[in-house]
């Protein structure tokens, strides 16, 4: 029998500022048997006892947008999951702002069939799976300049992230780069890059789990030009090359 998630109201409340109604928690839980089950035939996570999962998938997935006052974000605000791979921090976004229009993206096929098993389980008509790369996709036209928020964590270099990201913004909107440690030279080498995406930090945010106190944080860049059409760039090009980042100095 599959273990039963903490609850953590308080825990919710005091680091979040924000506490899942009982259908949310349920279906939280559902969430949480549904990862685990796929476990057993695809390599999703290693992230897999009750206590860890809550903090690591679902906490940590909600501290990006919980962490900012998004007033500016309507109602029906259209977000993009980039490299979401089983769902993170997407689907736990979606559970919690059910007004929200939220678009899982990854490239691997088999994970997103997986994905859409999840979305069906838990009748969450507010998600939907995009299979493709980054880099492509966000070249056609009906994603282009499209979204108000995108998330992406756990994916690459907070470079290539932006490069990812940016192209699928609309002008104003903002991207949540999900990361782990932060440094003086990924700000310096984001920085170079968004000069050339249209995109500037807002906010980089640091807060540590409150299980285990890992360290997190939460780079904020909003979109402020059209990125131009050149970006991304080729498929794989942004990895090889990533902007921002002087190859002289490596
Ligand atoms: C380490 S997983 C992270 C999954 C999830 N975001 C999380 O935090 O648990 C990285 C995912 O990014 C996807 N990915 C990597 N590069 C991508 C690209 N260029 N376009 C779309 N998906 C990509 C991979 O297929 C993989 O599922």
């Amino acid at each position: 029998m599959n273990q039963s998630l903490p609850a953590f109201i308080e825990l919710w409340q005091t680091t979040l500022n924000w506490q899942p109604n009982p259908e949310q928690l349920q279906t939280f839980q559902v969430l949480y048997d549904q990862i685990l089950e796929g476990n057993t035939q695809l390599n999703l996570t290693r992230i897999t006892e009750a206590s860890d999962f809550w903090e690591k998938h679902l906490w940590d997935s909600l501290s990006g947008v919980s962490q900012i006052n998004l007033d500016s974000l309507q109602n029906s605000c259209k977000v993009i999951d980039i490299g979401t791979g089983a769902g993170f921090p997407g689907i736990p976004i979606a559970i919690s702002y059910p007004d929200w229009q939220v678009t899982l993206l990854d490239s691997t096929r088999k994970k997103l069939v997986f994905v859409q098993q999840i979305l069906d389980k838990l009748l969450l008509k507010n998600a939907k799976i995009l299979v493709g790369r980054a880099e492509a996709i966000a070249r056609e036209k009906q994603y282009r300049s499209n979204y108000d928020l995108a998330t992406i964590r756990a994916v690459s270099n907070a470079s290539v992230c932006a490069e990812y990201a940016l192209p699928f913004l609309k002008v104003g909107g903002t991207a949540i780069l999900y990361r782990g440690q932060w440094s003086d030279e990924e700000d310096y080498n984001l920085k170079s890059a968004l000069s050339l995406l249209g995109g500037e930090i807002t906010l980089v945010k640091s807060f540590q789990t409150p299980l285990t106190q890992g360290i997190r944080h939460c780079v904020y860049v909003q979109k402020i030009l059209k990125t131009p059409e050149e970006y991304p760039r080729a498929i794989g090009t942004p990895t090889q090359q990533p902007l921002g980042i002087n190859f002289q100095d490596v």
